[in-house]
């Protein structure tokens, strides 16, 4: 393992550093996917197994599951929790409103299905996931497979009424193979460049048969925790705009900054 992270890594790793103070004993919490969603359950790792910290955390897919409980988190499902206090999750892109586009690990369904069952939702990303307008990051949508690709032809047909740039739609491959998700789904990128009105394209592509949901997170997150990397922190709250900067000096430990191969 290398003990140098590259600048993309340390502004994740802050990001949700500073994330974990939004998490107190006793809560349930919902665990994001993710390359930055892995450094906050790794840090949460650590605050359970140094500093004592109850909770229970509700993990956002098999991936999260599996390095939650590696790391000594308690693991319930959204049934038995019902209701979360916090999810922490990462993003593909956020908006100024706090809009976001997910899925680019496929992990969208669980985690709005996670994120909407939450008092709150706070998103960790990197500064370069910061967009005016949401759009250049391809559009996930998850549908059942079959008749996918007549679902794929009503998606098109949908999209040319709609204000986007781009309209070319892709089945997202995991090799040679379609991606299979955890729930059995396919993906579909849609590659829009630009989307005018997200919250417009989410409910019209919900109502398209074999459509399952769409990676647009629409008033749902209330806080964006943003790394930068040297080290900065800004968080940006809907409610109050930026309010608070401040700066991380990256400690980095051998057991923390071991291979998160998320
Ligand atoms: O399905 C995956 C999730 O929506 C992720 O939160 C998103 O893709 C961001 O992932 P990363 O933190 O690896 O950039």
């Amino acid at each position: 393992m290398s003990s140098e992270l590259s600048p993309i890594d340390k502004a994740k790793f802050v990001a949700a550093k500073q994330a974990t103070q939004y998490v107190e004993d006793g809560m349930k919490v919902g665990l994001g996917t993710g390359s930055t969603a892995a450094w906050l359950v790794k840090c949460l790792g650590e605050m359970v197994e140094n500093d004592g910290l109850k909770i229970r955390g509700v993990p956002t897919s098999s991936r999260t599951a599996e390095l939650a409980r590696d790391v000594g988190i308690e693991v319930i499902s959204l049934d038995e929790a019902k209701w979360l206090d916090l999810t922490i999750d990462g993003a593909d892109e956020f908006d100024g409103n706090l809009n976001l586009i997910k899925g680019g690990g496929g992990a969208l369904l669980q985690e709005k299905i996670v994120a909407t069952a939450s008092d709150q939702m706070v998103v960790i990303a990197d500064a370069a996931k910061s967009v005016e307008t949401l759009g250049a990051f391809p559009l996930p949508i998850e549908v059942i497979p079959f008749g996918w690709q007549t679902t794929k032809m009503l998606v098109e047909e949908t999209l040319i009424g709609m204000d986007v740039l781009g309209r070319t739609v892709s089945l997202r491959m995991n090799g040679d193979a379609p991606y299979y998700t955890d729930e059995g789904n396919h993906i579909l990128d849609l590659h829009l460049n630009r989307i005018g009105h997200a919250r417009q394209l989410s409910l019209v592509i919900n109502q398209i048969p074999g459509v399952v949901e769409n990676g647009l997170f629409i008033d749902i997150c209330d806080v964006v925790v943003i790394g930068h990397g040297d080290g900065r922190v800004e968080v940006r709250d809907i409610n109050e705009g930026t309010v608070e900067e401040s700066r991380f000096d990256i400690i980095e430990k051998d057991n923390l900054f071991a291979d998160l191969s998320d």
